[in-house]
């Protein structure tokens, strides 16, 4: 019933990480539920934290699945609160933001998903497509910048 339902719902974790080159981010566009790419939001690499994995752990885990890149450096940077309760498919994650070098600067993404993504590239951080995903859009509307100072 609705109640339990509710019950059962909890905030989950992701972990996504800030591939940087040059000026230039890693996004994907991220198909919807129905693999339609109409309305693809474009979306760091990353997924959800599993039990008992470190940020890290997770972040070059899911980077390795989703791109086949293998990535070094990889820091913290910031945890955003993302509850989407009024979405149509409502949800509520906590997103850590990682961000990470590449240890091949050659190595190129492959789509490791095509079920769930369009394809990866690269897009310099001042001139980003969109319509972004909306944990990303909104760090990106505050005016954050994941690039070394
Ligand atoms: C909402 C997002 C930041 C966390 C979940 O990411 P995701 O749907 O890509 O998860 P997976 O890669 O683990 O399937
Ligand atoms: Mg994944
Ligand atoms: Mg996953
Ligand atoms: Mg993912």
């Amino acid at each position: 019933n609705p109640v339990e339902a509710a019950a059962a719902a909890v905030p989950r974790v992701g972990v996504v990480v800030y591939i940087l080159k040059g000026k230039s981010v890693l996004l994907g566009r991220r198909l919807s539920s129905s693999g339609d790419s109409s309305h693809a939001t474009f979306a760091l690499p990353g997924g959800h934290l599993e039990f008992g994995e470190s940020f890290e752990e997770c972040g070059v885990r899911e980077v390795k699945e989703e791109t086949g890149l293998d990535i070094e450096k990889t820091e913290f940077l910031t945890a955003t609160n993302n509850p989407f309760v009024n979405d149509p498919k409502p949800s509520h994650y906590v997103v850590i933001f990682m961000r990470a070098v590449l240890s091949d600067p050659l190595q190129q993404p492959q789509n490791l998903e095509p079920s769930k993504c369009g394809g990866w590239d690269w897009y310099d951080w001042d001139d980003l497509p969109s319509p972004l995903f909306w944990p990303l859009e909104k760090m990106v509307k505050s005016g954050f910048n994941p690039f070394p100072v």
